[in-house]
């Protein structure tokens, strides 16, 4: 049987449930505000109260893995059982690890969070392009043949990005060429050419950057796949930062909130109310 495309079933929860992510990052932090313990139990604790309070009522969560990873094999076993979680709810999992390497290694990141079978596959994976787009070959592949999803870094959250993001390519001429930025859209613009009702590669455009995109000459509006914009809530950005940087590409976004939304826990109706207020929020200012 045909798997259903990422990009279809993201389309799918994101109208069912608003454009929202929930980001599950455990910080230090945050355990000690919930009252749990800085280790993998207080992590397993924090992790599935997250679950509990917005699996189902949610387009998607979205783990950052560094914040398991800190806690050892037993946080990569938490990871797991968040990725199970996701899959017996029906919520989507895009496992935040960020990975890129040479193609022969990036192979081996993908069997690990991509393929079917894996414990740490969730339903898409934030991947980065800056060792070369065509390093992301084997990711790309094993997406789309397994029904997964990638999300490109393009026009990250952060300041830092700018001096490799902003940078202006060079032609074949030797003129300026086009923004890096603009190359990477471009690239997973062709990955998701004729898809309906959109593609499964997706990009990461912070909602705190501006008028970056139109800076850089990056053409959301053609991407035609998923735009995952971090940087709602904790780093500042809102309803009309949202509005600014999507502009005509705001029906494909998909605003993600981490600790804005953490912060209300450990209370599990509290979460949900936070989840479902950020949420209402993203509907309203990506209508
Ligand atoms: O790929 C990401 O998710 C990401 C990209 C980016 O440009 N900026 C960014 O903040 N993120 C992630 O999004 C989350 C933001 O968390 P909060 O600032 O707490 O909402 C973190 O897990 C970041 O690693």
């Amino acid at each position: 049987m045909a798997v259903t495309p990422f990009g279809t079933r993201l389309a799918t929860a994101m109208a069912a449930h608003g454009p929202l992510c929930v980001g599950i990052d455990p910080h230090a932090s945050l355990l000690d505000a919930w009252g749990l313990s800085d280790d993998a139990e207080g992590l397993r604790r924090f992790s599935l109260t997250v679950m509990e309070a917005v699996a189902g009522r949610v387009a998607a969560v979205k783990p950052q893995a560094a914040f398991f990873e800190r806690h050892g094999s037993r946080g990569v076993a938490v990871l797991e059982e968040i990725v199970a979680a996701g899959r017996e709810t029906g919520t989507l999992v895009i496992v935040d690890a960020k990975r890129g390497d040479i193609g022969s290694t990036m192979g081996a990141y993908a069997e690990a969070f991509l393929r079917d079978g894996s414990s740490l596959a969730g339903d898409a994976l934030t991947v980065s392009p800056y060792l070369g787009f065509g390093s992301l070959t084997p990711a790309v592949d094993l997406a789309l043949s397994s029904g997964r999803g990638l999300f490109v870094l393009c026009l990250t959250s952060n300041t830092e990005g700018h001096e490799v993001q902003h940078a202006r390519t060079t032609r074949g001429d030797g003129g300026t060429g086009a923004s890096v930025a603009a190359v990477m859209a471009a690239h997973a613009a062709a990955l998701n050419a004729d898809a309906t009702p959109m593609g499964s590669i997706g990009l990461v455009v912070g909602a705190t950057v501006g008028d970056a995109a139109g800076r850089t000459g990056t053409d959301l509006t053609a991407v035609n796949g998923p735009l995952l914009a971090p940087g709602v809530g904790a780093q500042g950005a809102g309803a009309d930062e949202l509005r600014e940087v999507f502009g005509a590409a705001r029906g494909q976004v998909l605003a993600s909130s981490s600790r804005g939304v953490l912060r209300a826990g450990p209370d599990v109706a509290a979460l949900r109310a936070a989840a479902g207020a950020a949420a209402h929020e993203a509907a309203a200012a990506l209508s």
